[in-house]
Order: structure tokens, then sequence, then C-alpha cells
């Protein structure tokens, strides 16, 4: 093999290895590790290795389909006309020549229109939506997917009210016949705006939930969501912008027939050559920062549907549209200084002061540095004048330096040894580029390990958010965890903004918590490798605390899933004296020692409703054990009841549930639920990272790692 040969083999390997990992972070965590720029110009490097060697373009590369968002908690609808991705180009001159392409790829192009040839419209940046309506009425509404198919999420759809649910001639004044019959399919983007996005992030600060990115992520995991009411709280918008099976002539003819039938539609500019194309991009970016939500640039299609379908698609795109995307702006500024932030999962992000600049309509003082390899590659220096790039909504980040303009004398930017909050020495684990303090018990952590242990999947402590928790620590009320068990109810009302109903809701969740089960507590402690399936693993083998304390690193091992690492680990936290002297204190203060084997998400996500008198038991009683595994108990029937409990003699809402096609169970359905979940024992792990931070896992993961750390970066 030549040399050069090689050189490009590995750069495509390297490639491919990093944007699957972006694209599935992307795709089914709502995650964005890189730009969108970065990740479009990966592909474009890779689609450019391809051309050159072939042999390396396989069916599944992602040059080929689109990035999947199928999961498998929705049912799979197959799309009657795949849906694809759009081509992306960033420049004037990839913009002529796909103008250029395309036309040449008709056959009539300036015959069959002679004005109007292409339309523009703002691309907005959400996640696109298939809503299919049966004779007026939404049957069924998908997501993506792989293209093919897609994962069915009506009831989610059927939350955001820009959806009609049907056609209603009479309202929206247009004559009946208007209204399409049979199967009328229409697409569109579901988006979030950028003020529901930002009172969500705060709203989930005070409840000690993750936070999104960015509005993209946020509409990708709120259409997502197994729960039809948590889906409610998210204010999510929809635009329609196309109709797959159209019986217009023109894409504009589609756009208007979507407005009369009630569709808010994108605004929308017609053009005949590139330089009209270009002019509006220029206009669509100039009031790119007053509209209310985000666009990442200009989507051009070709008017004339008959032109569309003779252009037709490649595998992963079609050939009669494209997408303009705004490049990330550049600017030049001095770096002031270099401050080492230590993150809630301990990791060490270089984060650069730099003399305030003005980029893509906000002003920039600070920036990621991400980690020192980029230092390195970089090449910093203190006093270098830096370029800085903000794509989309993603934390700024410093591209490049000028290096002719270092200042004589100037020295280079190096990691520090030490911790500089607590001053532990600071470690590289296992190949991993990022620097961590691996002090438990480190300021900058003990954060984080408080919300940890506060979390949903630990201790679940409600109303107990990052706020609250820095505030007891700044009072010193809290140091280490047994000192939440000791607060009183005058410590927490003496905090600020702590209303008296407030405090109490507080110290009754933190006394409710001792009710949990030995795993959530093991979780809890944040030992290094144990996630929630493993503490749940262990805590289910051993049954108690003692036992899990007196155990061997080989006991430990005979465990499900537990290898020598996470066994090591165990023995290592249970050996180390600050720690069993904590657990010591926990266990007098009445913490969890035995594992209860209880199953709470059974009925995650799910609303009953109870009807009819049950053989066995009262109504109350089977509320509560619906509750007691995680579901919702309502008083109506209504499309989003997930099922019906019903007994003896039951009525109205029997009938309604018939009519509605909702399930019907009985008292011995439900017994036989809860008994093969306890027998099983075990939780389902799909939320794994969804909700609060998986602490231990964050530890030891590297991808999960960056996006975490940046959220906390408090630029
Ligand atoms: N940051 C990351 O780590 C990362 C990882 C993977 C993918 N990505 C991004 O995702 C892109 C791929 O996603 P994609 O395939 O959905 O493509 P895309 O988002 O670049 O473009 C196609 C989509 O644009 C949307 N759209 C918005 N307005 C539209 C309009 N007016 N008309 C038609 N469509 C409109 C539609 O949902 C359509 O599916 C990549 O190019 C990259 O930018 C980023
Ligand atoms: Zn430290």
């Amino acid at each position: 093999m030549s040399e050069q040969k090689d050189i490009d083999r590995t750069r495509y390997f390297e490639l491919k290895k990093q944007l699957e990992e972006a694209s599935r972070l992307y795709y089914k965590d709502g995650v964005s590790p890189m730009s969108d720029q970065d990740f479009d110009f990966g592909l474009k490097e890779m689609e450019a290795l391809e051309a050159k060697y072939p042999e390396l373009r396989g069916k599944g590369s992602l040059t080929q389909k689109v990035g999947s968002d199928l999961t498998n908690d929705f049912a799979k609808v197959a799309h009657a006309v795949p849906m694809l991705s759009i081509a992306n180009v960033y420049s004037e001159e990839e913009m002529r020549e796909f103008v250029k392409a395309a036309e040449e790829g008709l056959s009539s192009f300036v015959s069959r229109l002679s004005s109007k040839k292409w339309i523009c419209e703002r691309k907005i940046d959400g996640v696109s939506l298939s809503v299919i309506y049966e004779n007026g009425r939404l049957k069924q509404a998908a997501t993506r997917g792989d293209g093919a198919q897609g994962d069915d999420v009506t009831l989610n759809a059927l939350t955001i009210a820009d959806i009609p649910e049907y056609f209603d001639a009479k309202k929206l004044k247009i004559d009946p016949s208007e209204i399409p019959q049979g199967t009328f399919e229409v697409r569109g983007e579901v988006y979030m705006e950028r003020e529901a996005f930002e009172r969500l992030n705060e709203q989930f600060i005070l409840e000690n939930k993750k936070t999104f990115q960015n509005c993209r992520n946020t509409v990708s995991g709120s259409l997502k969501l197994k729960s039809v009411a948590e889906c409610k709280t998210r204010p999510m918008r929809f635009f329609a912008y196309h109709i797959p099976q159209s019986n217009n002539k023109t894409h504009e003819e589609n756009l208007k027939q979507l407005k009369r039938l009630g569709f808010h539609t994108n605004d929308y500019w017609t053009a005949d050559t590139v330089d009209e194309i270009m002019a509006i991009s220029e206009k669509i970016g100039a009031s790119r920062d007053s509209l209310p939500f985000d666009i990442d640039g200009m989507v051009v299609k070709l008017n004339d549907l008959q032109q569309q379908r003779e252009l037709g698609s490649t595998s992963k795109s079609p050939r009669w549209a494209i997408a303009y995307k705004f490049k990330a702006e550049r600017a030049y500024t001095p770096l002031l200084s270099v401050e080492f932030q230590v993150g809630r999962t301990g990791a060490v992000t270089p984060v650069a002061n730099l003399a305030p600049v003005r980029l893509a309509g906000t002003t920039v003082k600070r920036a990621t540095l991400h980690n020192f390899d980029e230092v390195a590659r970089l090449d910093l220096h203190y006093g270098d004048t830096v370029g800085v790039e903000k794509g989309g909504e993603i934390i700024p980040k410093i591209t490049d330096v000028k290096r002719e303009l270092r200042p004589a004398g100037a020295s280079p930017v190096v990691a520090p040894e030490k911790c500089p909050v607590c001053g532990e020495q600071l470690t590289h684990i296992d190949g991993e580029v990022i620097l961590r303090c691996e002090n438990l018990h480190c300021k900058a952590q003990v954060q984080c390990l408080f919300e940890h242990f506060v979390s949903r999947e630990a201790m679940n402590i409600e109303n107990l958010g990052p706020a609250l928790i820095a505030s007891l620590l700044a009072t010193g009320k809290i140091k280490r965890i047994p000192d939440l068990y000791r607060l009183t109810l005058e410590d927490l009302e003496s905090q600020e903004r702590m209303a008296k109903k407030s405090a109490k809701n507080v110290f009754d969740a933190i006394q409710a918590s001792k009710q949990r089960s030995l795993e959530n507590l093991l979780h809890g402690l944040g030992i290094r490798f144990v996630g929630r399936t493993s503490a749940r693993n262990i805590a289910k083998h051993f049954r108690t605390l003692e036992k899990i304390r007196t155990a061997t690193v080989e006991e430990l091992q005979n465990v499900t899933d537990v290898g020598e690492r996470i066994g090591k680990s165990v023995y290592e936290f249970f050996h180390t004296p600050l720690y069993t002297n904590e657990i010591d204190e926990l266990v007098a203060l009445g913490l969890p020692t035995e594992f209860k084997g209880v199953v709470k998400t059974l009925f995650q996500g799910q609303t009953a409703v109870i009807t009819g008198t049950l053989p066995n038991m009262d109504r109350d009683e089977a509320r509560k054990l619906i509750e007691e595994n995680g579901g919702k108990v309502s008083g109506s029937v209504s499309k989003k009841t997930s099922w019906v409990l019903a007994g003896e003699a039951a009525g109205s809402k029997l009938t309604k549930a018939n009519e509605l096609g909702i399930p019907v169970h009985d008292e011995a359905w439900l017994m036989a639920q809860i008994a093969n979940a306890d027998e099983s024992g075990d939780a389902p792990d799909e939320n794994a990272g969804s909700s609060a931070g998986n602490f231990a896992n964050e530890k030891a993961s590297v991808s999960a790692t960056p996006a975490e750390d940046q959220m906390s970066l408090n630029l």
C-alpha cells in the first residue's frame, strides 16, 4: 500500500468512527457532540475519500443513508414515500454547481416554468415529522426514523397545537370540497421557540434535571417522550412544508394549500437564477437573530413538481433540493487568560477568557478549549490572537491561532498537575484525553455528588435541586452526604428564597428517601464505574449492605455483569476509611441497607382508569398499586388513557374505553403484571442517562463527558 493511501485510510476510519458516534448521540440521545458544520465538513471529507477509494464506500456508510432516530419505545410505521435528508452546501460556488447539475438533469427546465423556478425557504432547526390524515382526520404521526420507517409518535404529536386534529371547513372558511379525502400526508418541521426552550431549561435546573443544549435537541428528546403528559409540558410548534403525494403542479401551490388547511407555513421567496438565490440567502441570514426560533440556513427547492419527479432522489436526499447552510462566523481576538474548570464529573476543562468580540449577534468573552489535546493542537500561548467560532447554538470554540501575532517570549498554555479546586493530583484515565480530579470530596464535585445522590435513579429526593444544594453547601449546612439527614426544618427554612412550605416538602422528601431500597443507596454513593444497573445487580445478589461490605473482589465478580474493574472499585470503596466511616453514619441514620426488589417503572408513562367493583381490593388500593409502580390514575377515559382496570358492574367508562379501542384489564391481570415484574426484579434500563445524570457512568465514559461538562461552563 502506498504511503498516501495509508494516511487516507487511517483518516477515513478515524472520521467514520467520530461521525458515527456523533450521529448516534445526535439522533438517539439528542446531544450534539460537535458543531453541525464540523459534522458536515467531516462528512464531505469522507465523501471525497470514498470517491478516491470506492472500496471504502459501504451501503451502510453515513454518506449513503439518513441518520436514524429509531428507538425501541414506539411502534414502527412504514413511510409511503421515503423521508430523506437534504444535501447541503456552504458556499455560492457549491450552490452554482448544484443548480447547474439540476438544470442539466432536466429535459425541459426553461420551457415548463418561465419564472419562479426555485423556491427558497428558511431552514428551521427542528425535527421533521410526517402527519397522515384520513378523510380529513389525523390518523398518524411518525418521525423520519431511518427514512423507510419511522417511530409512531401520534400521541405526542397531538400535544402540538399547531397540528390540526381535523380540518373544519367552516372554521377554515374553505369549501368542504377542499378537505382532502382518502389519505393525505403532510410533512413539516417540529420546532421550539427559543424563549420556550430557555424557560424549559430554567425549569429543569430547578427540578434537578439534565438541561438540553439547544432547541432542536429539546424537540428531538420531547417527541420521543414515553409520557404524553410530560410531552404536553414541552411547548412545541409545527411548520408544514411538504406534501409528498400532491395533485398540485408546483411546490408553491402545495404551500398555499397547506395554509388554507390551517397549517403554519414558512415564508418563501421565488428565484430564477443563482444570483437571486444568493441575494435571498443574504436576506434570510440578516433576519436570523430577529426570529423567535432557530434556523440553520435556507432550503432551495425546484418549484415544478413534475421536474422534481424527473430528477428523483439518491438513497439519501432528493436531487431537486439543497440546503444552503450558514457558515459559522469567525472573529479574531486576544486570549487574556485560561481558566481550568473542574466539571461536575471531575473533568478539567480549559476555558479561555477573551477580549470581548462581536460574533453572530452576541458578544463573546469566553470560549471552550475542550481538553488539553486541543490546547496542544492549537499550540496555544498566553497572549495569542485566536479565532473564535460560534456554530449554531453551541458554545463558542477556539479554532485557530495567529502565530504571526504571537508576542515575543509568550509562554505556552500547559495543563495543571493538581486540581485547581482541591489540590489533588490530576489523572488521565485509560487513555482518555480528559484530565480528571478523582477526589470525590473535591469541592467542585461535592455539588455533583449531592446532585447525583438525590437524583431520581439514586435516592430520589424531590425538590432538592442544584440551587438549594449549592446554597446548603455555601452556608455550611451540608458538607458530606450524612449531613443531609441531619438537616433540620430550621436549617432549610433559613436558606435564601426558601418558603416555609417548600422547606417542609424538602425535609419530608429527605426523610422519605430512607424508605428506598439498597440499590438506590449503592448507586447514590457515586462509587466509580457503578451505574444504576450494576448497583441493582449487586444489591440484588447480596441482598444486604453488610454482605456487600464484607465481600471479596472475587465474590463481587460473581454478580451479573460485574467484572474485575467494577469489582475492584466496589471493594476499594468499602475499604477506604473515609468512605466506611460515612457508611457507618448513614446506616446509623436509618438509610436503606436491604434490597427490597421494588419495581417502580412497570407502568411508567401509562395512565390508567379504574372502574367498577374489583373482586379483592377497593379502588384506592388499586390506585396505590398502580402508582407505586410508576403509573398514573385518572378519573375519566380519553384517548390518552393507556388501559382501563375494570371490575364488576363497570358502566360508562367501560363503554367509552371500548369505543376508543382502549385495552381493558381485570384485577387478576394487574396482579400478574406486578408479580411478573417483581420476579424478574429488573427495572428496564432504557431510561439510562435520560434523566438526572448517571454520575458513575459518566465518569467512566469519554463521550458523555465533554457535552455534560460544557453545560456547566457558564459561558
Ligand atoms: N452536531 C452533531 O454532532 C451532528 C451529528 C449528526 C448530524 N448532525 C446534523 O444533522 C444533519 C443531518 O440531519 P438531517 O439529515 O436531518 O439533515 P438536515 O437537518 O441538515 O436537513 C434536512 C432537514 O431539514 C429540515 N427542514 C427544515 N426546514 C425545512 C424546509 N423549509 N424544507 C424542507 N426541510 C426543512 C427537515 O427536517 C429535513 O429533514 C447534518 O448535516 C448535521 O448538520 C449534527
Ligand atoms: Zn479536585
